[in-house]
């Protein structure tokens, strides 16, 4: 039986982190891994995170939890052809874990698939600040945390002990089940997932479809004039706390190709690459479409 295991967790909290990290690790084991990524964005921009070699296939532009299950079905099948070991599913980080479950819940499979259940990925931080959220997108949040077979509370370095601990037994308090382990970018051994990850739901679902219902969209913007560090970080600062997450290529000013931009609640990273990559950005939040962007020459 293949193993599937499915990453939950909201918009940048370090899933891609805990992909890549697994990926290795099954590699180490001798295992086959598969991967079955899941984008809001039509643009197929954490692919770049999963080794040539490792079988993968995506589902852009929608939740895996709104796109229809035959979909899913068809990657994972595809996946099955492979004849892959271990199958790690990316969700977006604006999908129901229990629909994205439910999704792989198929007749079809019989017996191929071992479904080991739901690491959720939770970024410390934005837990600490969760009740700035919008309310519909706060549950979401939540039934990430609630319906997680395992927990991982990320970003544990940006925490103080104290908040660790108090993270930690909030959430415990919500999901009683669920093993909690506090990572840095998303580091856990894969020998404690297969052992504790041990599939089903575990809790009514609060509401069903939320994915449909939410207010997140996301929107890919061309980013075709280099721009000033400084600024550009000014102008993130200042955008409101409903834009979740911006990923994308960006050329600073001074600099001979875009570097990799990341943006996740508050942390901003530029990475410099040695390669000109197309100048894009993805921004996914509430209404992003109402944003001027610096850098976009296009109204
Ligand atoms: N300081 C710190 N940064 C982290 C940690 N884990 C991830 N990050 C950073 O957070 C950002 C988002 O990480 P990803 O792994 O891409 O998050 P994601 O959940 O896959 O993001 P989406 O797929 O867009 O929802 C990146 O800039 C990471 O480098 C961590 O433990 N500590």
């Amino acid at each position: 039986m293949t193993e599937v295991y499915i990453f939950s967790g909201f918009l940048g909290s370090g899933k891609t982190s805990l992909l890549t990290h697994a990926i290795r690790q099954a590699k180490e084991e001798g295992l086959k891994p598969g991967v079955i990524m899941n984008e809001l964005g039509q643009l197929a921009f954490d692919s770049a995170a999963v080794d040539g070699d490792v079988p993968l296939r995506e589902i852009l532009d929608g939740c895996i939890c709104c796109t229809g299950s035959e979909k899913t079905e068809a990657q994972v099948q595809a996946l099955l052809h492979e004849q892959v070991d271990i199958i790690f599913i990316e969700t977006t980080g604006a999908a129901h874990p229990v629909e994205a479950l439910d999704s792989i819940h198929s007749p079809l499979f019989g017996d191929a698939l071992d479904i080991r259940g739901i690491v959720t990925v939770a970024d410390g931080r934005r837990w600490l600040g969760r009740n700035s959220m919008s309310p519909q997108v706060r549950m979401l949040f939540l039934e990430q945390i609630r319906h997680a077979s395992v927990i991982l509370l990320n970003k544990s370095d940006l925490l103080t002990d104290a908040e660790r601990s108090s993270s930690a037994a909030e959430m415990q308090a919500m999901n009683p089940e669920a093993p909690i382990l506090e990572t840095v970018n998303g580091k856990v051994p894969l020998d404690y997932l297969r052992k504790v990850a041990k599939g089903g739901r575990r809790a009514p679902v609060q509401q069903a479809a939320i994915g449909k219902q939410l207010p997140i969209s996301s929107r890919l913007v061309s980013m075709d004039e280099p721009v000033e560090r400084e600024a550009f970080e000014a102008w993130v600062k200042s955008l409101p706390d409903t834009i979740y997450r911006m990923k994308g290529y960006v050329r600073l000013e001074g600099h001979r190709y875009p570097s990799l931009f990341q943006y996740a609640y508050g942390m901003v990273q530029w990475i410099p690459e040695s390669m000109n990559m197309p100048g894009n950005l993805v921004i996914i939040g509430e209404n992003p479409g109402a944003l001027e962007v610096p850098g976009n020459s296009h109204v």
